[in-house]
């Protein structure tokens, strides 16, 4: 089963919920000072109700902890193996390098996905996608506040996004492996990228902490059958609490997000 499959697998459960494993050092519970402890408690307390996990490459390697991401990835496919990993690396190079990044989201870190920038053409794209079983989710249109600057920009009287979505579903999908990013804090963009990628999943960070609305972000992100969207939060979730019922406090969030997920969906 390839990422995406195991993705729509995940929907047929009513799982959307992209749970974002970034630690930040100065916002972790009273008295724990391990990633991966904090992870694990997370993990365990979330698994039978996440759509994926996103571990944010930054938040491990700024601390020279990459082995305790490592790790994180290992204890989920280990011990909750039908729950996908996204690696949120945002790769992209000429395609020498971009070969090497991708060796090393899928085999040194053995991620089911990794985010990739197209910004530098097709060849920085492919020797992702030739990992047939693996996923590759492309920077479309990015949720934060200066994404328009580039993105929005008009060529042939369409903006860039657009013709990212366009070469995505048409040049960069033979093996049925891509997916977009689209921030949920764009919502009209969401709406457009939609009507050009029918059939593309949509991984959507900006719910939570970025302040992007669900419901818009649902009507205009969802496939016109339903399902069609991961919808991420990392701070909104982890840092629900500070205090020892941090894990418990995790749960009860992607609960209420799912939940918020399920009425319009
Ligand atoms: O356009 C993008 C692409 C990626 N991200 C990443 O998603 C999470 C969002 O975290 P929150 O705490 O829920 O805001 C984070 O890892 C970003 O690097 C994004 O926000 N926007």
């Amino acid at each position: 089963m390839n990422f995406n499959e195991a993705i729509r697998d995940q929907w047929r459960q009513q799982k959307h919920v992209c749970i974002g494993l970034d630690p930040f050092p100065e916002y972790l519970p009273n008295g724990i000072t391990d990633l991966f402890e904090f992870n694990k408690a997370i993990i365990d307390a979330t698994a039978d109700l996440a759509c994926c996990y996103k571990p944010q490459f930054a938040h491990y390697a700024a601390l020279g902890k990459e082995h305790k991401l490592k790790e994180t990835i290992h204890y989920i496919k280990k011990h909750y193996p039908s729950v996908p990993v996204i690696l949120d690396s945002k790769r992209g190079d000429i395609g020498s390098t971009a070969t090497m990044y991708a060796k090393e989201a899928f085999e040194q870190y053995a991620a089911d996905a990794v985010t990739v920038n197209p910004y530098m053409g097709s060849d920085t794209v492919l020797p992702f996608s030739e990992f047939k079983d693996k996923g590759v989710i492309v920077l479309c249109r990015t949720s934060n506040p200066s994404a328009s600057e580039f993105q929005n920009q008009s060529i042939e009287g369409e903006p860039l996004y657009i013709h990212v979505a366009r070469k995505a579903q048409q040049d960069w999908n033979s093996n049925n492996n891509i997916s977009l990013v689209v921030g949920a804090t764009a919502p009209q963009e969401m709406k457009h990228i939609r009507s050009a990628a029918p059939k593309l999943p949509f991984l959507i960070p900006g719910i939570g902490a970025q302040g992007g609305d669900l419901k818009s972000t649902l009507i205009n992100g969802r496939f016109s059958d339903g399902d069609g969207v991961m919808i991420n939060s990392s701070r909104g979730i982890i840092y629900a609490s500070k205090e020892k019922d941090f894990a418990d406090a995790a749960r009860r969030e992607t609960e209420q997000l799912q939940l918020a997920i399920n009425q319009n969906i």
